[in-house]
């Protein structure tokens, strides 16, 4: 039987560049990372692709915004919603167009997903999840005092908006997503770590808030039973001492060790200290391996030549 993998593939990973920020942009570089998840298929996996939206969903939130007083605001779990969709749309098409290329009968769809959070959640009280763009210390100064915007400084690479990230805690669509692999399809759901909905008086309602696609996918994994979580970024390796002279890479880490180089501050929040997190949840929770690597690494970090590998 195919075993089945999690790949999680990061926003960030979809711009290359800063410059390179446009919609067709991001495309090509879909593109690329879909001929890498293609390789992972035809090498007998049977995959389920997440994906981020950081970036993505602060362009859109600032589009509406500078638009204001022409067209109304795009409430942030609206945007949520349609960068699911657009970036759904990316992995759907590069991926069927590689399948139709190299002759796999598969077909990719992807599944408009909600997730339930608490609408207790400390998370609407203290924002912690970048969006956007990057941007100097002046610019984000600039919006914290025009805008009313809560800006952090991300892993030395700018400063960046951050918004309520409250926990995923299940699925709405969880069952539609195993009946749609056991019969056979790729399936894309979670982006954007999924539409954070609550439940009251027994409905469902959106609430402004992004949910880390790295917990929701872990959550998602656990669901199920994958036999990897993958999580797929800007790096190949997760290192130590990130970014300074002493910088070391790490390939392969027991739940003590990623436990004790978190607890020492080696993988900040907002950027590597959710990856790590997200897959230790889903070790703990029973998974037999995750995995943190580039998505031009992804065959060879399955087959245990690359990326950093967590195993209990
Ligand atoms: N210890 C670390 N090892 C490797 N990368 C790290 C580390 N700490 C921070 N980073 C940064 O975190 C980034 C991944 O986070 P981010 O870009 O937010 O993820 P995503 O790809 O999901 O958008 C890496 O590309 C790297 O720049
Ligand atoms: N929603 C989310 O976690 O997006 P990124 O992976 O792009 O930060």
């Amino acid at each position: 039987m195919e075993k089945l993998a999690v790949i999680a593939i990061g926003g960030n990973s979809l711009i290359k560049d800063k410059k390179l920020i446009g919609l067709y942009d991001q495309l090509a570089t879909m593109r690329e990372t879909c001929r890498n998840i293609a390789d992972v298929v035809e090498k007998g996996w049977n995959v389920v692709i997440t994906h981020g939206n950081g970036p993505q969903v602060g362009f859109l939130i600032r589009r509406a915004e500078l638009a204001c007083g022409e067209l109304p605001l795009i409430p942030l779990e609206f945007a949520v919603a349609d960068t699911q969709g657009a970036i759904g749309y990316m992995i759907q098409q590069s991926l069927m167009n590689e399948f139709r290329r190299r002759g796999i009968k598969r077909q990719a769809i992807t599944i408009v997903t909600q997730v339930v959070v608490d609408q207790n959640d400390e998370a609407f009280q203290n924002p912690t999840k970048p969006i956007g763009s990057f941007m100097t210390r002046e610019e984000a100064q600039r919006h914290v005092k025009e805008d009313g915007w809560t800006v952090v400084e991300d892993a030395g690479r700018g400063w960046r908006r951050v918004v309520p990230s409250p926990e995923p805690k299940a699925i709405v669509e969880i069952k539609a997503i195993k009946d749609l692999i056991k019969d056979g399809y790729i399936v894309i759901c979670v982006g954007g770590g999924g539409i954070p909905v609550v439940e009251q008086e027994g409905n469902l309602e959106g609430v402004a808030a992004v949910v880390d696609k790295d917990y929701a996918s872990s959550l998602l994994a656990k669901e199920i039973e994958a036999d990897v979580l993958v999580i797929s970024t800007g790096v190949n390796k997760v290192a130590i001492n990130f970014g300074k002279p002493d910088q070391k890479e790490l390939d392969r880490l027991t739940i003590a060790e990623a436990e004790a180089y978190m607890a020492a501050g080696h993988f900040p929040p907002g950027n590597m200290g959710p990856k790590i997190t997200a897959l230790l949840r889903y070790l703990k929770n029973g998974g037999k391996e995750g995995i943190i690597t580039s998505p031009a690494e992804l065959v060879a970090a399955l087959e245990g030549k690359s990326g950093t590998r967590i195993v209990p």
